[in-house]
């Protein structure tokens, strides 16, 4: 099931965590790229179309300007990205050209992938450049994020890639051999998990953070984006990427590091955009009834079982609808902002037109528009 998962996947993103990419001094460990490029040329060679997912700008950049640890305020840390983010591109640039490849630069914040036409542009700039035979090298655009257009971390970002993409495999390389039933720092016993079959509380609660200076996120954000690929019908591959040729021997069928398999029911490509690209803007809190044909019935949901309205927004805009115990069930896109949502809410559908004096539909959020969580 593992090869056949590795070896039928024709587009691979492949996420290279900041850990993997530095060395104890934190600069770049430019031998341990040189490997990846030799193996990611391989796989060109089987072919596979790659994209990576890299990190790494920060934790170079910050060697460049002589911080030390964590940079201590944000323009730092954004400064160091800015100076890093070359370097990184420059050392790729040298290690792929020895194997004949080129690569692109893209950098992306949150804003890019949520508006749907640069979502869509975004898109079509991967296809040209894999057309082209490019390897395409994503990272988040650090120099200008500030909190409400970040992505936050690249385990986040390249499982939402996995998705613009339309890639067929994601692959995580980490500091670790893969994901453990708890973190191995912490507990020497802690034993390595080679299948995951669904992300559940369960294994969420394993998941620790980065005890690192240059990680982000730790095993917490990597379950999260085995999860968001595994709804878009994709599995997730985490292996040690300090570990030389670790690619080929995973894709020779090894069973190295930790396999996450895919949702049975996946997320078609808008829902998955939805639910996890956009940032949601308010609340609706519904009621038991409502949160059941919502859950169970995939039905739309109508003003009769919304009771309470939170944040502003406007009409198209993503929302989360919460149970009455406030546990978010799905998300999606509005028919109504919320000014117009507080005057309809309990009403049947066929008074919406009375209280407004106009109607866009019978629905809140129509059920081609909403995800259950
Ligand atoms: N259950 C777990 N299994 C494996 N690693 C874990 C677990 N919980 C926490 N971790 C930590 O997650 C770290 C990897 O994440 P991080 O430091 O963010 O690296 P990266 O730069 O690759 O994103 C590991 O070094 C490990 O200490
Ligand atoms: N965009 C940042 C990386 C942030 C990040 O998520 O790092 P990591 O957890 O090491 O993948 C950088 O290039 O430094």
């Amino acid at each position: 099931m593992r090869t056949e998962n590795l070896k039928k996947a024709k587009r691979i993103v492949i996420k290279i965590g900041s850990r993997v990419l530095t060395c104890e001094d934190n600069g770049l460990d430019l031998d341990l790229i040189d490997g990846l490029a030799a193996e990611v040329a391989t796989l060109r060679e089987d072919g596979h179309e790659v994209i990576i997912v890299s990190s790494g700008a920060v934790a170079a950049g910050r060697r460049e300007l002589g911080i030390e640890g964590r940079p201590r305020s944000i323009p730092q840390k954004q400064a160091a990205a800015a100076i890093g983010q070359s370097h990184l591109m420059r050392t790729y640039e040298e290690a792929f050209g020895r194997f004949g490849h080129k690569v692109a630069q893209i950098l992306l914040t949150r804003d890019d992938l949520a508006n749907r036409l640069r979502f869509l542009n975004a898109r079509a700039t991967l296809d040209t450049l894999l057309s082209f035979g490019v390897i395409p090298v994503i990272n988040e655009n650090d120099t200008v994020v500030v909190d409400e257009i970040k992505f936050g971390d690249n385990d986040n970002l390249s499982a939402l890639v996995t998705n613009l993409a339309e890639a067929h495999l994601l692959v995580i390389l980490t500091d670790i051999d893969g994901f453990y039933d708890s973190d191995p720092r912490a507990n020497p016993d802690a034993r390595l998990i080679h299948l995951v079959k669904s992300v559940t509380r369960e294994t969420e609660r394993a998941a620790g953070g980065s005890a690192s200076t240059v990680g982000t996120g730790g095993m917490v954000t990597k379950l999260a984006a085995a999860k968001k690929a595994a709804q878009s019908g994709v599995p997730t591959l985490m292996v040690n990427g300090k570990v030389p040729g670790i690619l080929t021997e995973a894709f020779a069928g090894r069973e190295v590091g930790t396999l996450f398999l895919p949702a049975r029911e996946s997320l078609n490509r808008r829902k998955h955009w939805i639910a996890h690209t956009l940032k949601p803007s308010g609340r609706i809190i519904v009621d038991d009834g409502a949160r059941a044909v919502l859950a169970r019935q995939g039905k739309s949901l109508l003003p009769s079982g919304v009771v309470r309205v939170e944040g502003e927004f406007d009409r198209g805009a993503c929302v989360r609808v919460c149970g009455p115990d406030e546990i978010e069930v799905a998300r999606g896109l509005v028919d109504y902002s919320h000014a117009e949502i507080e005057r309809i809410l309990g009403h049947r559908s066929g008074e919406i037109e009375t209280i407004l004096g106009y109607k866009y539909g019978d629905e809140i959020i129509h059920r081609d528009n909403l995800v259950i969580l």
